[in-house]
């Protein structure tokens, strides 16, 4: 079952681009990350989904209801965490939990207490006295506490730092194995590598290319480094170099192919040493950043 199906979602903020015709699903019990650069659009998608924006055109379900006629019933079931969030800033973080349980059935406020433990967040003080990153806890523990069956989190790692954003992930994989699905947008490529299931690529507004992360690490990349003595000119053409990196004597690229065909075809360049090793997921992705949809590179 879909838990997450959105078909040709667009969102205009009058003439200015949001996003375009966007589609895709999320599996339940799957975790999806959703990439992407600022201002790509990725919190447009999030809000009009929750009906905090009105869609321009499409439609979607959530827990396979309508997102714009059950906005009410969507928002009680599931966690939703935005990207920026704010409270009453002069209540404790425990009054805070207390005050909202008060809209769920029973007393929630041991489970965010719980979590609280867990995330290291100290629950006796002032929200306006954390830190940003010690306030995203309290938004990811808002979240969370209700034990909803379908999380979307807005850039939950934002502000968190290492140790943090491991136990984190930790809890949402102890999460993932008890059914919950999670969607969740990032700038950061190598963070989902970790957790996802599966990641869309969102660039300028559109969804320009959905990953199994299982097929990406059966996919042999290779980051090869050539060194020359000479000057190097780009005389040769060597096939499945993904992106190119060239500098006066040396030239860098991600290469997507067998190693034996790689060093097959560079028999006859010049180059006196060369070092290959595993590229991270950020760099294997990058020309989607970089480059226009429909570049073809048997990705
Ligand atoms: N309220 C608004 N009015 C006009 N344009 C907006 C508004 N909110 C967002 N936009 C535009 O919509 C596009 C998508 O923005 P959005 O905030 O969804 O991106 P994002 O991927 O969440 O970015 P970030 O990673 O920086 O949070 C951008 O071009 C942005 O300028």
């Amino acid at each position: 079952m879909n838990v997450i199906e959105i078909n040709n979602l667009t969102k205009r903020y009058g003439k200015s681009r949001g996003i375009e015709d966007i589609s895709f699903q999320v599996a339940e019990g799957e975790i999806f990350g959703f990439i992407g650069p600022n201002g790509s659009g990725k919190s447009t998608t999030i809000r009009t989904l929750l009906n905090f924006l009105y869609p321009t055109s499409g439609t979607a379900k959530i827990l396979g209801k309508d997102m714009v006629k059950d906005s009410t019933y969507i928002r009680q079931h599931i966690g939703y965490l935005p990207s920026e969030v704010h409270y009453y800033d002069d209540m404790k973080v425990n009054e805070l939990f207390k005050f909202s349980s008060g809209f769920y059935p029973g007393d929630t406020s041991q489970h965010a207490m719980q979590l609280a433990t867990r995330l290291q967040l100290d629950t006796t003080r002032k929200i306006e006295d954390l830190s940003f990153g010690n306030k995203k806890k309290v938004g990811i523990i808002q979240a969370l506490m209700h034990e909803p069956k379908l999380l979307i989190l807005d850039e939950p790692t934002a502000g968190l730092d290492p140790l943090m954003q491991s136990i984190f992930f930790d809890l949402l994989k102890e999460l993932q194995q008890k059914g919950t699905t999670i969607f969740f947008s990032s700038h950061y490529l190598s963070e989902v590598q970790k957790l996802c299931n599966r990641v869309g690529i969102i660039k300028e507004g559109r969804m320009i290319k959905i990953e199994n992360m299982e097929d990406m690490r059966a996919k042999q990349f290779k980051k090869v480094h050539l060194h020359f003595h000479e000057k190097f000119e780009n005389t040769f053409r060597i096939e499945g170099v993904l992106q190119e990196h060239i500098t006066d004597t040396s030239y860098e690229f991600i290469y997507n192919g067998h190693t034996r065909d790689l060093l097959e075809q560079l028999r006859s360049v010049p180059f006196y040493d060369i070092t290959i090793e595993e590229p991270s997921l950020e760099e294997v992705f990058m020309h989607y950043y970089e480059k226009e949809e429909g570049d073809q590179h048997g990705l």
